[in-house]
């Protein structure tokens, strides 16, 4: 990540609202330091109390805002997030959006034996939000702009584990390109990072997750995982002008591994360890 001494100035005037921090080591948070290290303004939300009071220190700490407490599942509370930013900013110049959701139980497992409720719900929260968001931001982005969501490669192969957040991830990208079609006319932009594995709260939650990481490390290009530093600096490009010329893409941050076919000869063999 740039230091604040160091600058560059790209975000300098840019406000942005940012969706999903939950605490310091949210990709949100990576997001949201870079953008700001690069001179933006950034407001936050929250999902309830219990995370209000881990953003409210985050937010102070990035001399920035917090806008209010954003569950998706409420309507009223993306209007009022929306409400508030407006009254504070004027006008969007970038949103990011990092938010997912699915029951634990079915991150483990088969795909087969979804409920439909929980497909409901992961669709939901996890994609048709970007969509709910957008239309929102659409409104305030009144001089262009940048939208940025945040995906994972098992939305494009199978993940053990992944199962439903990765058919929602699937839906994810595509309403990115359907997105970008829509807003391009206005010149706002939407993109997507497919960020590699990292120890969040929500990663936390998919099966065997240990493993992954270290199936990572073991066989991508870069011999090693991305950081939420990583991430940020990537966001940077897409929400920035650096990427005026950019929409619809999915932008992979995953040390390479997207690119890797099978298992590196030289990787160790992997003893699955179940806590
Ligand atoms: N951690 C990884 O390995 C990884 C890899 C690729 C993509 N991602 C994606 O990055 C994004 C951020 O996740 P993270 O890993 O930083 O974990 P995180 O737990 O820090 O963030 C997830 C956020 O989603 C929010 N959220 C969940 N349900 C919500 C709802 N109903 N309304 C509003 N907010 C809700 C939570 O409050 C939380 O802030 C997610 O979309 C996730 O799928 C994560």
């Amino acid at each position: 990540m740039a230091k604040d001494g160091d600058a560059s100035g790209l975000m300098a005037g840019k406000r942005g609202l940012i969706l999903g921090v939950a605490n310091n080591r949210s990709i949100a948070y990576g997001i949201a330091k870079a953008a700001r290290a690069h001179g933006a303004e950034v407001a936050l939300t929250y999902q309830g109390e219990a995370l209000k009071k881990r953003v409210a220190p985050l937010a102070a700490e990035l001399g920035g805002h917090v806008v209010g407490h954003c569950d998706v599942t409420e309507p009223a509370s993306l209007d009022a997030v929306f409400a508030e930013t407006e009254r504070l900013f004027g006008r969007l110049d970038f949103l990011v959006h990092a938010i997912a959701f699915s029951n634990k139980d079915e991150l483990d497992g088969r795909y087969v034996d979804t409920t439909a409720d929980n497909f409901s719900k992961t669709m939901f929260i996890s994609c048709y939000s970007f969509t709910a968001i957008a239309q929102r931001a659409e409104k305030l982005m009144t001089n262009g702009g940048s939208l940025l969501t945040l995906t994972y490669y098992g939305a494009e192969k199978w993940m053990p584990h992944y199962n439903v957040m990765g058919v929602a991830k699937a839906a994810l990208e595509a309403s990115v390109r359907y997105l970008a079609a829509d807003l391009g006319p206005k010149n706002i932009r939407v993109n997507a990072i497919s960020a590699g594995p990292i120890k969040t709260l929500a990663a936390s939650g998919i099966g065997d997750f240990r493993y992954i990481l270290k199936w990572n490390e073991l066989n991508s290009p870069l011999r090693r995982t991305v950081s939420t530093d990583e991430v940020g600096d990537a966001g940077v490009y897409l929400l920035s002008d650096l990427s005026r010329g950019v929409t619809g893409e999915v932008h992979h941050v995953d040390a390479g591994y997207h690119i890797v076919g099978m298992k590196h000869p030289d990787a160790p063999d992997l003893a699955l360890v179940r806590e």
